[in-house]
């Protein structure tokens, strides 16, 4: 079988898409990244993918366009790269199904909150301040399918609790929980590939 075909979505830094360049480039996850997108040009995560001979493409919304118009042109690009699997990592966009449509069952997320818990933008922040008015204990982190315009309800594929200490500044819960992402994407991407090797058998 052919290795196993990424594309990987971003918006920002592109921590997580360094943490799959470097599995992929120690052995440990049997995959290629064919194409990072970004909807950002300033987005480092670019420069992750440049620096690891990845194409690095940026694909911003035009002002004459609306969501879906933008999502069509989106697809077509993604589905030229003939992904297995489609992360978005920090991609920062709601996707209508003008893209989720093109590719059941093949969009993860991975998104820095447990399931119900803190979703759309700035969880981490959310989370931080929710401790320290003592609505919860800990936070997590989790990487779910995206099938429809939902937001952050999809099916989930794989959770893990992250701990706040009391001593923590911000920027030190968010090491924590980036540290604990990079480790549980990778696995859930090797999961996904071998679950699809197995179909394929
Ligand atoms: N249909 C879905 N699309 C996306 C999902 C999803 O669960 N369903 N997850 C996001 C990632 N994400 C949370 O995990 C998320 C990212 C961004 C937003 C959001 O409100 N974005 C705003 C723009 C914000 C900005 O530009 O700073 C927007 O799209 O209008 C919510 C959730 C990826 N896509
Ligand atoms: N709602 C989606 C969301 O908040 N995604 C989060 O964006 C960050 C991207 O970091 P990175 O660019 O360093 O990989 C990650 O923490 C990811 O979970």
């Amino acid at each position: 079988m052919t290795q196993a075909g990424l594309v990987v979505l971003i918006s920002g830094n592109g921590s997580n898409l360094q943490a799959i360049l470097d599995a992929i480039s120690t052995g440990e996850l049997p995959a290629e990244v064919r194409a990072v997108i970004s909807n950002k040009k300033d987005a480092y995560g670019l420069e992750r993918a440049r620096k690891a001979g990845v194409p690095a493409v940026v694909k911003s919304r035009r002002s004459d366009q609306n969501r879906a118009e933008y999502d069509t042109e989106l697809a077509n690009l993604v589905a030229g790269y003939q992904p297995d699997l489609i992360v978005l990592a920090g991609w920062m966009r709601l996707l209508t199904l003008n893209f989720l449509g093109r590719f059941p069952g093949r969009v993860i997320n991975l998104h820095p909150a447990l399931p119900g818990m803190f979703p759309g933008v700035d969880a981490i922040e959310r989370a931080y301040e929710a401790y320290h008015r003592g609505e919860i204990k800990y936070t997590g982190i989790m990487v779910h399918y995206v099938p429809d315009e939902g937001v952050d309800i999809g099916p989930i594929i794989n959770q893990q609790i992250v701990e706040i200490r009391p001593s923590d500044t911000l920027e030190e819960l968010e090491m924590r929980v980036h540290a604990c992402e990079h480790e549980l994407l990778v696995k859930t991407i090797q999961q996904l590939i071998n679950q699809m090797e197995e179909e394929d058998a």
